[in-house]
């Protein structure tokens, strides 16, 4: 599955840096607002929400039809989310840099670009674009291109990165690549089924310094409060958020549970 998103990824980057170049995005991502803290926003007392725009998935096809993504950020936003996820890969999951834009234009706090990243034109597209926040999947990138791009996010861009992990190897690579905010995705890539048991796994192998992050699987305050009892600083939930008829008391009752 992730060979095939990211052939597919690979492809959309190249037609975007024929119309326009890394230069001219370097020059785009410098000149934009510098990136909120990110960081210290997570680090707040209690379990954060991170509430992702999420159209549609390799796992579970269309999800919900948001014809408005600012809106849905906003409504996340006055919910309490910490930060607002964009996932902007555009053939699985239906996103675009459009959405980014529109969602960093609408809220006032970190957004995440949830995307593919394996080269820095994308990096320097995600400051350009807005976002605060890019995730790095350890599946997805060999070490010293991990590393690379995480010093790049952090050092360079001035912003946080996410760095995604799904097993013991993947938890040691992305400490060994200096990640201060890893989340654990309790979606496997091969089956794409949700196994919330693998946060509570590899949780207690990461540092304490590391800010943790359950990702997938949220479809509830229950299962918030299973991951805050396992140790997560933050959960990020999409399918929970979009198709629950107010995504705004969703995540409302989230945030009220992670107190
Ligand atoms: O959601 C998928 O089907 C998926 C498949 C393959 C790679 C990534 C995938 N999702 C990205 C995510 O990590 C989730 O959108 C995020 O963790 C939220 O998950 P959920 O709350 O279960 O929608």
């Amino acid at each position: 599955m992730l060979d095939e998103i990211m052939a597919g990824v690979r492809e959309d980057v190249a037609k975007r840096e024929a119309l326009t170049s890394l230069d001219e995005m370097r020059v785009r991502a410098a000149s934009a607002p510098p990136a909120l803290d990110a960081y210290a926003a997570l680090a707040r007392p209690g379990v954060s929400v991170i509430a992702e725009v999420k159209r549609r998935s390799p796992s579970k096809g269309d999800l919900a039809a948001i014809a408005d993504p600012a809106a849905l950020a906003a409504d996340y936003a006055a919910g309490g989310a910490t930060w607002i996820s964009v996932l902007t890969e555009e053939r699985r999951f239906g996103g675009s840099l459009s959405d980014l834009s529109a969602v960093r234009s609408a809220v006032g706090i970190p957004v995440l670009r949830k995307d593919f990243l394996y080269g820095d034109y994308q990096a320097h597209e995600a400051r350009a674009f807005g976002a605060d926040v890019a995730l790095l999947i350890v599946a997805a990138l060999d070490q010293g291109t991990l590393t690379r791009l995480r010093v790049l996010l952090e050092e360079e861009l001035g912003m946080t990165a996410l760095v995604e992990v799904h097993d013991e190897a993947e938890v040691a690579r992305a400490v060994d690549a200096g990640a201060r905010v890893i989340g654990v995705n309790a979606r496997n890539l091969r089956t794409l089924e949700v196994d919330r048991s693998v946060f509570e796994r590899l949780a207690p192998l990461l540092p304490d310094s590391v800010l943790k992050v359950a990702e997938s699987g949220v479809r509830g305050p229950d299962d918030l409060i299973r991951y805050a009892s396992a140790g997560a600083d933050a959960v990020l939930v999409g399918e929970g958020l979009v198709t629950h008829e107010s995504p705004r008391d969703a995540a409302a009752a989230l945030v009220a549970a992670g107190r």
